[in-house]
């Protein structure tokens, strides 16, 4: 069955072939292993998240895109640099920035000038099918990446994440059920996602971050994901001990992003 999901893994395999003809594996790992002033600029992207969260404050995940499947375009008059400055200056904790350019109108430039703009942590948010998009993500500045469980198998999955972690970059690692969070909790990464929507149907609930939460160990960061949008529903998650959120379209919609932020999580 052809849902969006598989829709967007099909384009991006086909990107990374294509990637590949452009630029060699070998090459694009060396170029990473050898950068060590970059590797010494690497923020600290689950470090920036708890930092707030020690302090009382939410963790926010503040996302840099234009368009997404589920809604259009967002965001007409987008400027990252603004947008991660405006983010930045009024609490976020980490940013998130939409690589992909077919399905969400995003972009590499648009993670350079976000974390240009800005001294905090910023996330590669788009879909990893392949080891090549590991090392473009480190190649481009990212200090985390983001793996879906739904997009990967286990095996795959283990080995991005471990290559990720030794060119110094966290993991984000999401998941929609039970099966997937299963899934999530054998790896590593301390940075548990549950995304709220279904990237199959869209359906999108926060019931979903409320009904896994029982299942994930103390020592992980729950981060929830999706159909944040008034201060209700972050009340409601902070009450259910849930401190870390990955946030767009909220945000993007306002006319200040920042702002919109800054008055979210008051
Ligand atoms: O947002 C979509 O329409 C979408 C469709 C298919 C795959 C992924 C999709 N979104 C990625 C995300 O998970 C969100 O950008 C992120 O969690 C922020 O969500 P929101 O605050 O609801 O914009």
């Amino acid at each position: 069955m052809s849902d969006i999901l598989n829709k967007i893994l099909a384009v991006k395999a086909d990107e990374v072939a294509a990637a590949k003809k452009h630029r060699s594996l070998e090459s694009l790992r060396r170029e990473v292993e050898t950068d060590k002033e970059a590797r010494a600029a690497i923020r600290g992207f689950e470090a920036s998240l708890r930092k707030r969260i020690d302090a009382g404050a939410a963790g926010v995940i503040a996302e840099v895109k234009k368009a997404s499947p589920s809604k259009g375009v967002l965001r007409a008059d987008f400027r990252p640099a603004d947008i991660a400055a405006s983010y930045a200056g009024n609490g976020a904790a980490c940013l998130s920035v939409l690589t992909d350019e077919q399905f969400f109108q995003g972009a590499t430039e648009y993670l350079q000038q976000a974390r240009a703009a800005c001294a905090i942590p910023v996330l590669r948010k788009d879909f990893m099918v392949d080891m090549y998009q590991i090392y473009e993500a480190r190649a481009m500045g990212a200090d985390c990446i983001l793996l879906i469980v739904a997009a990967l198998d286990h095996g795959l999955m283990a080995e991005m994440e471990a290559c990720s972690h030794e060119l110094g970059m966290d993991v984000l690692i999401e998941s929609h059920d039970g099966d997937e969070l299963a899934a999530a909790l054998k790896l590593n990464s301390r940075l548990i996602g549950i995304n709220n929507r279904n990237l199959r149907t869209f359906e999108t609930s926060l019931d979903t971050t409320l009904g896994l939460l029982p299942r994930i160990p103390k020592e992980r960061l729950v981060i929830t994901e999706s159909g944040i949008l008034n201060g209700d529903d972050v009340k409601r998650m902070r009450d259910a001990d849930v401190h870390s959120f990955l946030v767009g379209e909220a945000f993007m919609r306002a006319a200040d992003p920042g702002a919109e932020l800054s008055r979210l999580f008051a």
